[in-house]
C-alpha cells in the first residue's frame, strides 16, 4: 500500500486525524528509564504501543534521535511500528533539501535505512532537489509551506511575482505549485502550521484536498478548533494534526503511556467535535 492509501485507511480505522510526534527528550523521561541503556527506544515504544489505535501516523523527529547517537533505536522503533502496527504509515521528519545527486541519498536515508512512509522536505532548493522524492511514488513527499514557528513570516509571507505581474506571499506559491505541478503521482502533502490558522485558511483554499500536516497545537499553542474549521478538506478528513510534548510527557511516572493514551484521546475527541 502507498503512504496515501495508507493514511486514508488509517483516518477511517481509526477514526482520527491525529499524528503522534516522537520526539525523545531523555531529561524527560521517567525516573524508572533513567539509568535504561537503551531508553529511548523503550520509552518511544511504549508510547507508541499505547496510541497506535488511536493515531492516523507517527512523526519521529530525525534530530532527537541523531543529537543522542540513537539513530539505531529510530530504525528499530520504526521496524517496530510497522511490525506491530501495520498500516499506520511513518513520517520521518527531516526537513531534508539538497541537489540532487545528494537528494538521491537522502530518498535512501529515509525510504531504505529508515523504511519510512513519507519524509519532511525543505522546497526551498526547487523541483530537481524534490524530484528523486516524488519519483518514490509509493513513498509521502511532504513540503514545508507555512511552519508553525514565529519566524515562519520572516521569508515564507515575503510577495513573490508571478508570470503576470501579480504578487503573492511565497508560502502560497509554494502551496500552488506542489499542489498544480509537482503532485503528478498524488504523493505529496504540505506542512501548514497551526499557530497561522488564517494562512491555512489560505491554503487549504488553494490545493483542493492535498492533505497538510500542522504541528504547533499542543506546547505550540495553536487551537485545535481553528485548526480543523480552517484545514479541513471536503470530507472532514485531510489534516494530519501534530502533538509531540503534550502527548510524549503527559505523564511522567510509570505510567507515563498511559498518560499518552488519555492525551491522545482527549485529542482525538476535541478534534473530531469540531469535523
Ligand atoms: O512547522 C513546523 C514543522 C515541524 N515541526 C516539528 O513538529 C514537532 C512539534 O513538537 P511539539 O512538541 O508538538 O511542539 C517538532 O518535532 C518540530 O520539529 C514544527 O513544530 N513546526
Amino acid at each position: 500500500m502507498s503512504f496515501m492509501q495508507s493514511l486514508q485507511a488509517a483516518w477511517q480505522r481509526n477514526n482520527s486525524l491525529v499524528c503522534v510526534g516522537l520526539d525523545p527528550e531523555p531529561s524527560k523521561f521517567p525516573e524508572h528509564l533513567r539509568g535504561n541503556p537503551d531508553a529511548v527506544f523503550e520509552f518511544c515504544r511504549a508510547i507508541v504501543d499505547a496510541t497506535a489505535d488511536l493515531v492516523c501516523t507517527y512523526k519521529p523527529q530525525i534530530a532527537h534521535f541523531a543529537a543522542l547517537r540513537a539513530e539505531d533505536a529510530l530504525e528499530r522503533l520504526i521496524a517496530h511500528i510497522h511490525d506491530k502496527h501495520p498500516g499506520v504509515p511513518v513520517i520521518l521528519d527531516a526537513k531534508r533539501g539538497d541537489i540532487g545527486s545528494t537528494a538521491q541519498h537522502y530518498v535512501s536515508e529515509a525510504f531504505d535505512r529508515y523504511q519510512a512512509d513519507a519524509v519532511t522536505l525543505n522546497p526551498y532548493l526547487g523541483r530537481d532537489s524534490v524530484q528523486p522524492f516524488l519519483d518514490r511514488a509509493d513513498k509521502g513527499v511532504i513540503l514545508l509551506c507555512h511552519t508553525s514557528n514565529p519566524g515562519a513570516a520572516d521569508l515564507q509571507d515575503l510577495l513573490v511575482s508571478d508570470k503576470n505581474g501579480g504578487g503573492k506571499p511565497l508560502y502560497q506559491h509554494v502551496a500552488q505549485i506542489v499542489a498544480r505541478d509537482w503532485n503528478a503521482n498524488g504523493n505529496c502533502a504540505l506542512v501548514t502550521g497551526a499557530t497561522w490558522p488564517e494562512q491555512l485558511a489560505e491554503v487549504r483554499a488553494l490545493v483542493g484536498d492535498v492533505p497538510l500536516l500542522v504541528p504547533g497545537i499542543g506546547a505550540q499553542g495553536g487551537d485545535v478548533e481553528a485548526v480543523v474549521r480552517h484545514g479541513r478538506s471536503s470530507n472532514g478528513s485531510g489534516l494530519l494534526i501534530s502533538s509531540s510534548r503534550a502527548i510524549l510527557y503527559a505523564g511522567n511516572g510509570e505510567d507515563f503511556a498511559q498518560a499518552a493514551r488519555a492525551a491522545t484521546l482527549e485529542l482525538r475527541e476535541t478534534i473530531n467535535r469540531h469535523r
